[in-house]
């Protein structure tokens, strides 16, 4: 479980996470949803311990960020992955697999069988897309077989085959491991709406409505809900 106390972080004068209090079960797919600069990002930062919280505490299955062994319990998939480009595919999934014990490695070959990555992984991460990028670290974070997944705008740039894969892959997963995305997708919404928290405030806030209900959710932000109403008025009048 991912339990969360009290957690804050401002940067200068800007609080971004304010007395956020929360936890995860250890089972099934979060989607953290919220608008840009809302703060996603900053607390994944903080879960996997990329950042400091100015207060507050965060735990994961009882164990403090600083602990060797929290490190191990879960893989992060960032929105904006720097990879060696030095490297083969294989050399680098190779290399990340080894720093996870329960790293599987026949579930690699099969992982990039499936997503059309044999050939590819014998060359050089420079020469990758953008989404072949996406996917070695898919493959690798689903192999690395750690208890927890968390992943920011991972689906997005992905074509629609391999984000329909990568969704049923997740799926079955989360009967035994926690993931947490961060997503702007309605379609990552629409395929895991068991738990969806809105990134307002410097909170999170639980969603218990339906996928449709999210955007009029949304909607009733008090500055988006104002900002439609300029956009109405600018059209009508111009
Ligand atoms: N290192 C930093 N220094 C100063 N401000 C920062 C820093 N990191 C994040 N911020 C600010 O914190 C706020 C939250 O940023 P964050 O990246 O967490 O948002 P987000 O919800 O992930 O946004 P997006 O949906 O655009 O990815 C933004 O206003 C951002 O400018």
């Amino acid at each position: 479980m991912l339990e969360i106390q009290n957690l804050s972080k401002k940067f200068k004068d800007h609080k971004v996470i304010d007395m956020l209090n929360t936890t995860f079960s250890e089972i099934g797919v979060s989607v953290i949803v919220g608008g840009n600069g809302s703060g996603k990002t900053t607390l994944l930062h903080m879960i996997t311990h990329l950042l400091k919280p100015d207060t507050g505490q965060i735990l994961l299955d009882g164990l403090q960020p600083s602990n060797i062994a929290y490190k191990s319990k879960f893989f992060y998939l960032p929105s904006d992955f720097y990879l060696p480009h030095y490297m083969t595919g294989k050399e680098y999934t190779k290399f990340v697999l080894s720093r996870y014990a329960a790293s599987n490695y026949d579930h690699l070959v099969w992982l990039l069988e499936l997503l059309d990555m044999t050939t590819s992984q014998n060359k050089m991460l420079e020469s990758y897309s953008f989404g072949m990028k996406k996917k070695i670290q898919i493959a690798a974070a689903v192999a690395a077989n750690t208890d927890y997944i968390f992943a920011d705008e991972i689906l997005g740039g992905l074509d629609f085959d391999t984000v329909l894969l990568v969704q049923a892959i997740f799926a079955k997963i989360s009967q035994r491991k926690k993931i947490i995305l961060v997503s702007h997708d309605q379609n990552t919404i629409d395929c895991f709406p068991e738990d969806i928290r809105v990134m307002r405030q410097g909170k999170l806030i639980p969603f218990t409505g339906s996928p449709y209900e999210l955007t009029t959710f949304i909607k009733q932000d008090g500055v988006l809900r104002d900002k439609l109403c300029d956009v109405e008025k600018y059209f009508s009048t111009s």
